[in-house]
This record gives structure tokens, C-alpha cells and sequence, in this order.
């Protein structure tokens, strides 16, 4: 499976990223891409107050727009994330589209980023945007896909949740940032990929100095073994990757960790009682 994870800068309105995505999504195309994934919150500046701003129900203008830039294409799609509007809530979206255009998954941001580090990023998700509250998988021609967004990945209990649903790969639009991203950003890779033996896939968007939030870049892959095997520097590229599933069967097979799990022992109890 080829993959492809568009790290492109992001300007000032939905109609420009959208003309920029397209372009580098044909370019993955043409080079052989059967899934693209785009970055996190790719049609608008990460600020709070652009979320409801830009917010479209689903199946809206923009919506149709990136079903028809999967059909042109002809590949499947991981539309970064958009702000959804639903009943006047907004929500941090990411759409799946297959190569026939239709919507086959949404993914809703379910962990949201509010953080306030000292000296370093502060930012509050919460202050315009309302949590998701499902995991998401999504089938394709060559298995079971799971999908989180950026601060979900913090979560290895989501993680976890969706190698057990079968996901072969959990790919993550994604927005780090210069305080988090050199510290945590690749270990979160390696170490969800090597707990539950998975190809991680993470697309950012790429470092604009001009922006209010500064993403940290480095669009990365890492292999069900724990190990990088590619990334990308701040600025706009795209990332390549060939999956093997065969290797991922593997290593799961010859180091079976999901297997020797003792869910029997993970539940938390009062100890002192047993002692006693
Ligand atoms: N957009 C996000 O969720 C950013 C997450 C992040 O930077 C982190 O450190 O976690």
C-alpha cells in the first residue's frame, strides 16, 4: 500500500488551501499514492475563533469539493480535519473518501487540546469546539484503517482500541507545535506503533513563521517494530511511504504482545483488601 502525507502551509481561507491541497494531492497521484492524507485543520490558520468561523455541515460546498478531489484523483483520502458544524456545535472533522468520492468515514477530534505549557504553547480547543465521543475505523482494499487527530494520539487507550478493532495502520492529521513537537512528537509515534504493533502515519501542516501558531512539521511514518521510517523536515513536501502487511503479520506473530495481554489484571482494584 502507498501512501502519501501532504505537508503544505496553510493560508487565509478554506478556497486557496483547497486550490493547493488539489494541486499536491494530483502530484501524490501521479506518483503512484493509493491513500493521500492531508494535515490537520488544512483550510483555515489554527486559530480558535476561524473554527466556527469556517464551519460547513457535512455535505456542504467544501465537503463536496474534497469527494470530488478523491474521485479526480482517483485515491483514497484522508481530508486532514475541517471544523464541522452540526445544531450550532463545531466540531474538529476529519473526512475519509474513497476513490469513487463517496464518504466512507468521519473521524470527530475526541480529545480536545487544551493545554497551557509555561513559557511555551498555550492553546484551548474547548473555547470554540466540541468534543467527538467515538473511535473511528474505516475499511479498505487492503484492511481496516483507524483514524484520531493530533492530542488523541496522547491517548494510548485509543490507540490500543483500534488495533484491537483490526486497524493495520491509525493515521493522524495532525498540528504539533515548537514547545511539544520537538519533545513528544516522534516518541508518540514510535511508541503507539511499537505498543500495538501498527504503522503510524502523521501529516502536518508545514511551519509558517507568520502564523499565530507555529507547527512543529515533521510529517513522519513509523513501522509496527517502533522504528521512523520516514519523516520530513518544517518545510511544505510530501511524504512517501510503502506499507508491508506482511512484515506487520509478522512481527505480530513472532513477538505476539496483543496476545499475551493479561486483561484479566487491568482492572483497578483496592489491593490493600487482598493484603489484608
Ligand atoms: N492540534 C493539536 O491537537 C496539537 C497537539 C499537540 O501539539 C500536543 O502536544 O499534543
Amino acid at each position: 500500500m502507498k501512501i502519501a502525507l501532504i505537508q503544505m502551509k496553510v493560508g487565509a481561507t478554506p478556497q486557496e488551501n483547497l486550490a493547493h491541497a488539489a494541486q499536491l494531492v494530483a502530484e501524490a497521484a501521479q506518483a503512484g499514492a493509493e491513500l493521500v492524507s492531508l494535515p490537520e485543520m488544512f483550510c483555515c490558520p489554527y486559530e480558535t475563533p476561524n473554527f466556527p468561523k469556517f464551519a460547513e455541515a457535512e455535505g456542504g460546498p467544501f465537503h463536496q469539493s474534497l469527494a470530488a478531489l478523491a474521485k479526480e484523483a482517483g485515491v483514497y483520502l484522508i481530508a486532514g480535519s475541517v471544523p464541522e458544524d452540526e445544531d450550532g456545535k463545531t466540531y474538529n472533522t476529519s473526512y475519509v473518501f474513497d476513490p469513487a468520492g463517496n464518504c466512507i468515514a468521519k473521524h470527530r477530534k475526541i480529545h480536545l487540546f487544551d493545554i497551557n505549557i509555561a513559557g511555551g504553547q498555550k492553546f484551548m480547543e474547548s473555547e470554540t469546539l466540541t468534543a467527538g465521543s467515538r473511535p473511528t475505523v474505516f475499511d479498505t482494499p487492503w484492511g481496516k484503517m483507524g483514524l484520531c487527530i493530533c492530542y488523541d494520539i496522547r491517548f494510548p487507550e485509543l490507540a490500543r482500541l483500534l488495533a484491537l478493532e483490526g486497524a493495520k495502520v491509525i493515521f493522524i492529521p495532525a498540528a504539533f507545535n515548537m514547545t511539544t513537537g520537538p519533545a513528544h512528537w516522534e516518541l508518540s509515534f514510535r511508541a503507539r506503533a511499537l505498543d500495538n504493533q501498527v504503522y503510524m502515519a502523521g501529516c502536518a501542516p508545514a511551519r509558517d513563521l507568520t502564523a499565530s501558531y507555529h507547527s512543529w512539521g515533521h510529517s513522519i511514518i513509523t513501522t509496527p517494530w517502533g522504528e521512523v521510517m520516514g519523516q520530513l523536515e518544517e518545510e511544505e513536501g510530501i511524504l512517501y511511504g510503502a506499507l508491508d502487511f506482511a512484515r506487520e503479520d509478522a512481527i505480530r506473530e513472532q513477538l505476539p504482545l496483543l496476545k499475551h495481554r493479561r486483561t484479566d489484571l487491568y482492572e483497578l482494584k483496592d489491593l490493600t483488601k487482598e493484603v489484608n
